[in-house]
């Protein structure tokens, strides 16, 4: 080990050196950090004291003889303590060299800059700091549920995620500062939720409950958490940290709304449990004189430290009546001399008075290793170096080190098991969130089913009553009468010339036309009929010239004499709005049929056979469907799974997103709990939930509304329930991607509309883009589409490609949606 003085003789040299190397002081200081690299006997990563400490030490003795007091007082306070791997794993906590940021690499949100920090066990942490300095941020590093960007972080004696750590686990204890407990649970259910995940027998929470209801002046433990006042909700949390009893305790601020005298009893608890050594609590607060009671108080600025010390030893060194009075006086002298330093600072800075301490510039000597500007709005960086005391008084005992982490060597060795007790508590969890909810029960069973009856009585069906404009001048000036006579009885065929008579044909045909469609409205001119159409009165125009059935005689059974004029006057004019294609089809197809059903009877009453008129081709029983099939059968199939696997899709992120916004999800993965078996633990409830939808949407489809259903009820069923855990799924990935409620919504709705239109729901495949088309066979709704459809209206089974292939395609989208979102809980932290 080299000694003090050594140390300085190195440091005069590089001063030296320094003031050859003026412009290039990058240069020098990577000079000096190589030498700090060489010194061993010191923690040049400043956990006792940093050679930059030293420089400017050595630096000030060339100055002045002020500055010569302030190197022999810095002299005197080095303590050499070695920072080995070992050391800082004896720690309860220990951060080194941490960089934290937020936002873009080019711009950067410096959050924690190079911060050391030094949590001895059985030690009472208290961690000081601005609002928004990152003690939060730094407390979130700590417990696993962000990364640094670089630097390391040991606790308990291993890194966060590794072996050895406890962290996540139920070796700490962890209140953040979002209440994050659940609305609808009472705090008994609350604490037995967190005490079942910690291992605990349901006796033993009892037990504990009953303690920190009494410790902490709960209300009645039967008290939904959402009843209760700001105060109560952030003791129950706190309740929940402490309930098992964790080795190590990080509580965010947890006397927010406290009165004193509870505050007091709180603090008194927590320096209870440290005494015996076995217990470390880390506390953020902002009522600053509350940590007087702490052991060691790290006041955080700028991404660093300014001091790291017993808070009697603070009080003392700069002659305070509080910590408070320490922290303001340290503001004041350290902002002097600042080049940044806002107006609203310079006003405090000029009242208040600065401390008698015999030499401030001594005693402050810290003060240039920041700017304390953040009460005052600031945001000025700062450079800082820390010091840490580690208090003498502390009698944690030293622990044998924890096994050293070794790498699993496998894939599976990763994969860590599901625990039964985590299981128990998280599905109970969800169980009772879910129905307490009376208004997600409500929306659960009530939205498939009023989908399904909207779907079944309002698409698919004929359009009915349709306006058809009929212009009949072979009735002559009575052409506007409904009443249009023909003759029903007798063939208009000379039973013994075999000549034919026929006359008002176009009688004949509208009578059939308006079984089919009743809305026939008469007009005496095609002008005027036009005229409505072009109003939108009319879906069609039908005109039936004056010689119409002379005409289409002569055409029938004279097509030797039927010239141009014969034709165009033996066809009926039609004039169609084709604004609808739906009803241009249905339109068409009825003229047509109106034309088949006219001639069938004409040839019914001269004794002809039926069919002598008809086109040309016979159409048979259908090999499958329905003779007159309905848009209702061919869209049925895919509005039943998108009803199932969109509702999964908005119910599993909904809750998940809830979870994790109001903190609980961060919570209870600290406490050990694995995304897995969150996940796990919501497809098991929404299983049941979904067997209901499915059962209530099947029964409706089939039962009530008559969808056709030729193929096997079983596997029908089991293809509804997983395109539901598919949905299911799929919510997971959103919950995992978005942030907020809103951005899950956007991507909920974005995702929906274009598996509408692709998925071949609501038009063929084939009749799509080939682009497009291919697309369309891997999105997760396709395949399984088309497998239903084919089991329902074919009656196939599983032994046909097409059925196994929509059940295949969704398992694929089962496993790549929970992957992915197994991924991202893991690897998704900020
Ligand atoms: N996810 C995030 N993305 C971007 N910036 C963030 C994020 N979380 C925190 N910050 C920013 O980091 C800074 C530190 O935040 P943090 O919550 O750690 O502060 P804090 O010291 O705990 O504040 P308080 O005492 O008010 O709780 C703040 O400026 C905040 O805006």
């Amino acid at each position: 080990m080299q000694s003090n003085n050594e140390t300085i003789a190195i440091c005069k040299f590089w001063s030296v050196l320094r003031s050859l190397l003026m412009d290039y002081p990058t240069c020098f200081q990577r000079s000096c950090e190589f030498l700090i690299g060489k010194m061993p006997a010191y923690d040049n990563e400043g956990a006792t004291i940093s050679m930059e400490d030293v420089r400017d030490a050595e630096e000030t003795i060339a100055v002045n003889t002020i500055e010569d007091q302030l190197n022999a007082r810095r002299m005197r306070q080095m303590r050499s303590q070695k920072s080995t791997v070992a050391s800082r794993r004896q720690q309860a906590v220990c951060v080194r060299r941490a960089h934290k940021n937020y936002g873009p690499k080019k711009n950067p949100n410096v959050i924690l800059d190079g911060l050391n920090m030094t949590v001895p066990k059985g030690a009472i942490y208290g961690l000081l700091g601005a609002s928004g300095c990152g003690k939060t941020t730094l407390l979130s590093c700590i417990v696993g549920r962000r990364r640094l960007n670089s630097g390391e972080i040991w606790v308990l004696g291993g890194r966060p995620g590794g072996p050895g750590s406890g962290v996540p686990g139920p070796r700490i204890g962890y209140m953040p500062q979002e209440v994050a407990l659940f609305g609808e649970f009472s705090i008994r259910e609350t604490m037995t939720y967190f005490g079942w995940i910690a291992g605990m027998e349901s006796r033993e929470v009892d037990e504990r409950t009953d303690f920190l209801i009494g410790l902490l002046q709960l209300p009645n433990p039967t008290k939904q958490v959402k009843n209760l006042s700001g105060g109560q909700m952030r003791r129950v949390s706190l309740a929940a940290a402490l309930l098992h009893e964790p080795e190590l305790l990080i509580l965010d601020e947890p006397t927010v709304g406290v009165d004193p005298v509870l505050r007091q009893s709180i603090w008194d608890h927590l320096v209870d449990i440290c005494k015996g050594g076995k217990t470390t609590v880390i506390i953020t607060t902002h009522y600053i004189d509350e940590t007087k009671q702490a052991n060691i108080i790290g006041l955080m600025r700028g991404g660093r430290f300014l001091a790291e010390e017993a808070p009697t030893e603070l009080i003392r060194r700069y002659q305070a009546d509080s910590l408070e009075d320490v922290f303001l006086k340290l503001a004041v002298l350290q902002n002097k001399g600042k080049r940044r330093r806002s107006s609203i600072l310079a006003n405090v800075v000029e009242k208040v008075e600065l401390p008698p301490i015999p030499d401030p510039a001594i005693d402050l000597e810290d003060a240039e290793i920041g700017e304390i500007s953040g009460e005052f709005g600031d945001n000025v960086s700062m450079s800082s170096k820390s010091r840490v005391v580690v208090p003498t008084e502390l009698n944690a005992p030293v622990e044998a080190l924890p096994p050293e982490e070794e790498p699993p060597n496998g894939c599976l060795e990763r994969i860590k098991p599901m625990k039964w007790h985590h299981m128990k508590a998280l599905v109970w969890k969800n169980f009772l969130s879910l129905f307490r909810n009376f208004g997600l029960i409500a929306f659960i069973i009530g939205l498939p089913v009023s989908q399904m009856v909207l779907f079944c009585l309002a698409i698919g069906h004929k359009p009915i009553g349709l306006p058809i404009a009929v212009v009949n001048y072979e009735m002559g000036p009575n052409n506007t009468s409904p009443i249009c006579d023909y003759d029903k009885e007798h063939c208009p065929q000379n039973p013994e010339t075999y000549e034919w008579n026929l006359t008002r044909f176009s009688c004949r045909y509208l009578d059939y036309l308006s079984r089919r469609q009743s809305n026939l409205v008469y007009y005496p001119t095609k002008e005027q009929a036009m005229q409505d159409a072009g109003r939108g009165k009319a879906r069609l125009v039908l005109v039936f010239p004056a010689n119409f059935s002379e005409c289409l005689q002569v055409r029938v059974t004279d097509p030797r004499h039927a010239d141009e004029f014969t034709i165009m006057n033996s066809a009926m004019e039609a004039h169609m709005d084709d604004t609808d294609k739906q009803v241009e089809w249905m339109l068409v197809r009825e003229l047509q049929m109106a034309f088949l059903d006219a001639t069938e009877h004409l040839s019914d009453v001269c004794n002809l056979p039926k069919r002598i008129m008809a086109f040309p081709v016979n159409f048979h029983a259908p090999i499958y469907g329905l003779e007159d099939p309905d848009f209702t059968d061919f869209a049925g199939p895919g509005v039943i799974l998108t009803i199932i696997f969109f509702l999964a899709v908005a119910l599993t992120s909904g809750s998940m997103l809830a979870e994790r916004n109001e903190g609980i999800l961060e919570r209870s993965l600290v406490s050990g709990i694995t995304g897995t078996e969150i996940l796990f633990s919501h497809v098991l409830v929404q299983m049941i939930v979904m067997i209901i939808q499915t059962v209530m949407v099947l029964v409706l489809g089939f039962v009530v509304f008559g969808l056709t259903i030729n193929g096997p009820v079983g596997w029908v069923s089991v293809l509804t329930l997983i395109t539901g855990l598919c949905g299911m799924t799929f919510g997971f990935v959103v919950s995992c991607l978005c942030d907020t409620e809103r951005t899950a919504t956007y991507l909920a709705l974005g995702s929906f509309l274009p598996m509408m239109l692709l998925c071949g729901i609501i038009w063929p495949v084939e009749g799509m883009h080939e682009i497009l088309q291919w697309i369309s066979y891997v999105l997760p709704l396709t395949k399984s589409t088309e497998s239903l459809r084919s089991m329902l209206q074919r009656g196939w089974t599983l032994t046909v490609p097409t059925v196994y292939s929509g059940f295949i395609s969704t398992a694929l989208w089962i496993v790549v949606y929970l992957t992915v979102s197994i991924l991202l809980i893991k690897f998704k932290k900020g």
